[in-house]
């Protein structure tokens, strides 16, 4: 970069958690389980048994986490509502104690200057729900909207901005069709209507919202740029479907009123008819949207299910922990996709970050400060960082960057072996050790953005 990046006046820093990756004590004071509680206590569905019944402790924590935050220099910080603390059986009675951790966080948040992003919806289901067919009944619209109006009325004004769901993709690809998040589902006829019911509750959040609230909300998606590892006909053709499936199935309906045709393609016989009246509650007016992004997938014609598609691994590539390409363009050419083909909505970049091997936090410096080296995590970040800011002089309206994640924390059915905090955490102790990658952030707060 041949000049210091300029950020537009306003443009939100922070950093991005979710409940059940860092909160632990999932039964806390009232609260009642979740999908994840149960999937995490279901023999081999979780890697080396791990889970979330501790993770960073962070329902005991919360103050001391605050403070780090505040000493971080973020602006913001994102995170999200744990649905069955609130509402032990997922619908009627609310659980105060639940209610008041949350309200002590985001009072203790506006105390310290930090502007609170609040996600209803990050996977953790009520397990009464699930017991109620979950996301594959059509009721729970109703059931999420009575959800977050629980929260609305509670916290608005407070909290100012609000995102209904974390990555739909995500819920259903590894929930309902491949079955290898929770709630452990593995059916092509189930992941639709779980899909489809996923965003009609969005729709009915977000309409409730617009009765009880007074500032903005948003839907939150994780989204791939697909290049065609060929230009064959049949490359294309599997690009156009791995497109539509991850890209265009969620970001359509809210703000098209339409999905794209290839789902019907992909799908066959298990994509039902839709009712013309699901896509008047689903496109509902939004505020912005939130892009998670990671990688790209150089994306080929393959026998797989049920896309028929493949990723080719890059041999000159560089790969996370996670086995994702560090592909900064890729960010670039999917906020320049997105404008064009959404016009322009505010966007922020409500995830981006990676898992990388961190050296054990029981290093120390010359003068004796633990210290935990991630040169990989600070070139992946500038890198990324530096991606959204030529989206932005490219012209595409973008609002914040929220790094995933603040914290080590529980990587879902990965458990604790993948780390993607800027703060290293010691599981056993809980201590919080700041990468160097923290005080990197910091100071590219602190010159906002200048000294990428
Ligand atoms: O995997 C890192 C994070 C995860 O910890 C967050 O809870 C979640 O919001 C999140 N989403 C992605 C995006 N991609 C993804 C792809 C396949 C499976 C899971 C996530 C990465 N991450």
């Amino acid at each position: 970069m041949n000049q210091a990046p300029v950020f537009p006046e306003g443009f939100l820093w922070g950093a991005a958690t979710a409940a059940h990756q860092i909160e632990g004590s999932p039964l806390a004071d009232g609260a009642g389980p979740s999908i994840w509680t149960r999937f995490a206590h279901t023999p081999g569905m979780m890697l080396n048994g791990d889970t979330g019944d501790v993770a960073c402790d962070h329902y005991n924590r919360w103050k001391d986490d605050v403070k780090l935050i505040r000493e971080l220099g973020l602006q913001a910080y994102r995170f999200s509502v744990s649905w069955s603390r609130i509402l032990p059986e997922g619908t009627g009675r609310v659980n105060q104690k639940g209610l008041d951790f949350y309200s002590r966080l985001v009072d203790e948040l506006l105390a310290n200057g930090i502007e609170p992003l609040l996600t209803l919806y990050h996977w953790d289901l009520p397990a009464a729900l699930d017991d109620r067919g979950g996301w594959l009944n059509r009721d729970i619209a109703d059931w999420f909207a009575e959800y977050g109006s629980v929260l609305f009325r509670a916290l608005d004004g407070r909290v100012k901005k609000w995102v209904t769901h974390n990555e739909p993709w995500v819920v259903t690809d590894g929930g309902y069709l491949h079955g290898a998040l929770a709630p452990g589902h593995r059916s092509r006829y189930e992941a639709p209507i779980a899909s489809h019911n996923l965003m009609r509750a969005h729709g009915a959040a977000v309409k409730a919202y617009r009765e009880l609230g007074k500032h903005e909300i948003g839907l939150v998606v994780n989204i791939e740029p697909k290049y065609p590892a060929s230009d064959s006909a049949e490359d294309a053709a599997a690009v156009r479907r791995a497109h539509a499936y991850m890209n265009e199935q969620y970001l359509h309906p809210a703000l098209l009123g339409r999905y794209p045709p290839e789902l019907k393609e992909i799908f066959g016989d298990a994509w039902p008819e839709w009712p013309e009246d699901d896509f008047r509650l689903i496109r509902q007016p939004l505020d912005f949207v939130g892009i998670n992004y990671y990688t790209r997938s150089v994306t080929k014609a393959a026998e797989s299910y049920p896309l028929n598609t493949g990723v080719v691994k890059q041999p000159l590539g560089t790969y996370t922990e996670t086995g994702w390409e560090v592909f900064p363009q890729g960010l670039t050419d999917l906020l320049l996709w997105f404008k064009q083909t959404y016009g322009d909505l505010p966007v922020y970049i409500t995830e981006n970050g990676a898992a990388f091997f961190d050296p054990p936090a029981a290093m120390v410096d010359e003068a004796g400060n633990r210290r935990v080296r991630d040169p990989l995590r600070i070139d992946y970040l500038r890198k990324h960082i530096g991606a959204v800011h030529e989206a932005i002089r490219q012209g595409v309206d973008i609002r914040g960057y929220m790094l995933w994640s603040l914290m080590d924390n529980l990587e879902w059915s990965l458990g604790y072996s993948k780390r993607f905090g800027m703060v290293h955490v010691n599981y056993v102790t809980q201590e919080r050790t700041p990468k160097d990658s923290a005080r990197w952030y910091s100071k590219v707060i602190a010159t906002h953005g200048r000294s990428l």
